[in-house]
């Protein structure tokens, strides 16, 4: 049995609840064991682990992803606050949910379109068309991803055109646009030389600014760098959280202790 989950500190607003919640895929695989745990508000929550630890499975279910693919089944809550909705219950719409929760992949995904259309193309599913209002939500969102300096001046221009870290910031302010509650990062600066990555992990702070970032990374440094609150996981159960100083400098569990210590991973 994993040790208890230590209660966030009564000044850390809550933006969701993650409760008691399993999943298993198609073929039967439990990725994920009845995992609880609290998501701070304008916080960065880490998710690190060994290889296979289901860090990815646990931020793609936050968003719905997996709704995609029938046949995996889950248990439990992933509660948003302070409304109290359910995001993974039967009535929550996937596509509104994604809206709420952005997401930003490992590679970098743009859409083969304008670097405009791309950072559009959320608040259009939201249903916004008024040509001024996506003006202003495009730049606004550029500036927040801290690339608007290096696009203003072609925003017509197809978004391949950019290097891999400009792409990665580029879907960072796609994830942006609509307004969303909480974003994922699925380890967003692996495929990015150091320089795109300090960039990104600059970015990620100043955001916490303003937004809920969830984080998954490999990168230990990473998570010790610019996450408040870490999560460790191992073989889908989350055997410690707590804060990422704590986390790191003193480790409540032999398994966490081994992992950020480079014992395996
Ligand atoms: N589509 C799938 N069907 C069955 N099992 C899967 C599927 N996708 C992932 N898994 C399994 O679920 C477990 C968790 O995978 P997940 O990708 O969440 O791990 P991870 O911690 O993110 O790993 P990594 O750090 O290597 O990306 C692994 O054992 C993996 O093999």
């Amino acid at each position: 049995m994993p040790p208890p989950i230590k209660a966030a500190a009564e000044s850390d607003a809550l933006r969701a609840r993650i409760e008691d919640f399993s999943f298993y895929y198609a073929n039967g695989f439990q990725a994920i064991k009845s995992v609880s745990m609290p998501i701070l508000d304008r916080k960065v929550t880490a998710i690190i682990g060994p290889s296979g630890c289901g860090k990815s499975t646990l931020l793609r279910r936050l968003n719905r992803m997996h709704d995609l693919y029938p046949g995996n089944r889950y248990e439990g809550r992933v509660i948003l606050e302070p409304e109290g909705e359910n995001l993974v219950g039967r009535d929550a719409d996937p596509v509104l949910v994604r809206l709420r929760i952005g997401m930003v992949f490992q590679k970098p995904n743009p859409f083969p379109k304008s670097i405009y259309e791309n950072v559009a193309a959320g608040l259009r599913v939201r249903g916004i068309s008024k040509r001024q209002v996506i003006d202003e939500a495009v730049e606004s969102a550029l500036k927040r991803a801290a690339i608007w300096d290096e696009v203003k001046d072609k925003l017509n221009g197809s978004a391949y055109d950019l290097s891999g870290g400009q792409q990665q910031r580029l879907c960072i302010a796609r994830g942006l646009a609509p307004n969303p509650e909480i974003l994922l990062l699925d380890e967003p600066t692996s495929a990015l030389d150091p320089i795109a990555t300090a960039k990104v992990e600059d970015l990620v702070q100043e955001l916490a600014k303003s937004v809920t970032i969830v984080i998954v990374t490999h990168n230990m440094q990473q998570a010790a760098r610019i996450s408040h609150r870490t999560a460790f996981m191992y073989l889908g159960e989350l055997t410690e959280f707590g804060e990422t100083s704590q986390i790191f400098n003193n480790p409540q569990h032999p398994r966490t202790e081994n992992y950020i210590t480079g014992r395996y991973g």
